[in-house]
């Protein structure tokens, strides 16, 4: 049977990139995605953005929701400090299988869990899973309808503490209109919106900063 998207870019990352180093990784994802076929990576011009904000917040405990092919889990590890990782959920098993070998590939695997499973289900035993107490930073890129229950859950389950940065990806195009709402809108968040593209094309996207108050 014919190969999947997925499994023609990691080709394309194991045939043109150098293994062990994240950057050449990338490269070669925005690479493909622009030249062969589009896939729907945070990419290189929203991905800046997210490297800024990463090395901002410099977190001790990141979380990824969705990681699709790995890159941005790529993008974001290779700035984390030594000795903190980033944790990455992923539901669909051929996507995972294809992120962890993108992950190995660039040397990364040590400073990245990814974890298969629906954000729903393992939010909720991330403490006990992670030994984890709170979340410095929070990387949504998921179904985009699952963006607010996801953060209300994170809340409930006390994952976030005062000063916890949440990412959003998406909020214009695929668009998270409740998500963007409630944050916008709450007296628990202070929100920004970083107007961007969607990624590899001229349609407009962004990217939500948003900083629990607790
Ligand atoms: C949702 C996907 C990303 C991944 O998320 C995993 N996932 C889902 N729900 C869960 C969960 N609840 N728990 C764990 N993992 C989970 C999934 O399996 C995908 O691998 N991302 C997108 O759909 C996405 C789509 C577009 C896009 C934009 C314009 C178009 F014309 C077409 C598509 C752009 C983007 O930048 C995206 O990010
Ligand atoms: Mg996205």
């Amino acid at each position: 049977t014919r190969s999947t998207r997925p499994q023609r870019l990691l080709k394309a990352v194991q045939k043109k990139a150098i293994k062990g180093d994240p950057q050449s990784v990338i490269s070669t994802i925005d690479y493909f995605c622009r030249h062969s076929e589009w896939a729907m990576n945070v990419g290189d011009e929203k991905g800046a953005i997210l490297d800024s904000v990463v090395c901002e917040v410099s977190p001790s405990t990141a979380l990824e929701l969705g990681t699709y092919c790995g890159y941005s889990a790529v993008r974001i590890a290779r700035l984390l400090p030594p000795g903190t990782k980033l944790i990455t959920l992923e539901f669909n098993p051929d996507y995972a299988a294809v992120a962890r070998q993108i992950i190995e590939y660039s040397g990364l695997q040590d400073k990245i869990c990814l974890v298969e499973g629906a954000s729903g289900d393992l939010i909720p035993k991330m403490q006990e899973l992670f030994g984890i107490k709170t979340l410095d930073f929070v990387f949504l890129d998921h179904w985009k309808d699952r963006y607010l229950p996801d953060i209300k859950l994170l809340e409930e389950c006390q994952l976030l503490r005062k000063g916890s940065i949440l990412l959003a990806d998406n909020v214009i195009c695929p668009g998270t209109p409740d998500y963007l709402e409630y944050v916008r809108n709450s007296p628990r968040y202070e929100s920004k919106y970083f107007k961007s593209h969607l990624e590899y094309t001229k349609v407009e996207d962004g990217l939500e900063k948003s900083v629990f108050l607790g």
